[in-house]
């Protein structure tokens, strides 16, 4: 099998650049590899090398989940290519679920053996007539994509990355957030429903449990059922908003009347709002502006992941 690794230096604030020295000085087997040099450059890479050849191919992606989403994005619907990880990144959602590579041997042993794998669903989203994403982990409209924006554009995240402490430019963004964010409303149709909802923070959908860095949100989620889940969190007071972050990472979320949760295959949300910032697998994408119809659909076992016999992630058992 040709193995093709594409790295980001750059994941996890440097973290990819540190991992794919250790990964790189104990592997024996023969490989090709690629660094990413800038934004979608991930994908660019993985769709040039998966056209080459009808020969089954492993990549396998040093970053995060920004990285992996390129790759995929760059795979989809692509019957030879196999992706596995290496979690490089800050928030990681991906390994959360998923399973990954934790070192050199094993990648060895997996290509030793029947290197077994397994074919995954993935979301897209559709932002009006012309720009289209997929997503693998998630995809969001509102505060979370807000935040994103505001870290990217923020020179607090360079001198915070510089000493260490990356994480504190996210909660700095999260509380500057919070006091300037406008809410907006949405409408959601499914299964010949409609739902309004007023003053909406934001809506998630997801095609597996967690979010923004370990918060399992949408704890029903299964990359193999053919579904999205949406998550919408409504007319909720700061304070209690809050409340919510603290509490996701116990599941205790799913409790509060102010967020709802929908299951389908498919979803129209139309945005209420002169603009409203999107995220697919935490990159920011832009805004969409006033009725602009988001139509979020899934597509049943789009690309392939590794599967691995002896691991604690969800998705192998
Ligand atoms: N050489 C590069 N210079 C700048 N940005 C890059 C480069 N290569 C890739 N990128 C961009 O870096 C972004 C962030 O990478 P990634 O998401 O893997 O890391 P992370 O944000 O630290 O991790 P996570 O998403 O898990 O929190 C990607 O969206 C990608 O477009």
């Amino acid at each position: 099998m040709h193995v093709l690794f594409i790295v980001n230096e750059r994941a996890g604030n440097g973290k990819g650049k540190i991992v794919w020295n250790r990964l790189q000085r104990h592997l024996t087997i023969d490989y090709q590899v690629a660094m990413t040099q800038y934004e979608g450059h991930g994908q660019e890479i993985a769709s040039q090398w998966a056209q080459n050849g009808r020969l089954k191919k492993l990549i396998i992606v040093v970053g995060g989940d920004g990285t992996v989403h390129e790759v995929v994005s760059g795979i989809v619907h692509n019957d030879f290519v196999v992706i596995g990880v290496i979690s490089a990144g800050s928030g990681n959602d991906f390994a959360r679920y998923f399973p990954t590579f934790q070192n050199a041997t094993q990648i060895e042993a997996y290509l030793r053996t029947e290197m077994l794998e397994r074919s995954i669903d993935i979301g897209k989203l559709q932002l009006g007539a012309m720009h289209h994403e997929i997503f693998v982990n998630n995809a969001g409209l509102g505060f979370d994509a807000y935040v994103t924006k505001h870290i990217n554009k923020s020179r607090l995240k360079y001198y915070f990355n510089k000493i260490g402490l990356g994480k504190l430019s996210y909660a700095a963004a999260v509380v500057r957030g919070l006091f300037r964010f406008t809410c907006f409303d949405v409408t959601v149709y499914t299964n010949n429903q409609t739902h309004q909802f007023q003053n909406v923070w934001f809506v998630a959908t997801s095609n597996q449990p967690y979010f923004g860095g370990g918060m399992k949100i949408s704890p029903m989620s299964n990359a193999l059922d053919g579904k999205i889940e949406l998550t919408i969190v409504h007319n909720i007071a700061r304070w209690k908003l809050l409340l919510v972050f603290a509490t996701v990472f116990f599941e205790k979320h799913t409790k509060f009347q102010e967020i709802t949760f929908l299951q389908s295959d498919q979803f129209e949300i139309v945005v209420h709002a002169k603009s409203v910032d999107c995220h697919t697998d935490g990159n920011y994408i832009g805004e969409i502006g006033q009725d602009t119809i988001v139509r979020c659909t899934i597509q049943q076992q789009a690309w392939k992941c590794i599967k691995l016999e002896k691991t604690k992630n969800v998705i192998s058992q």
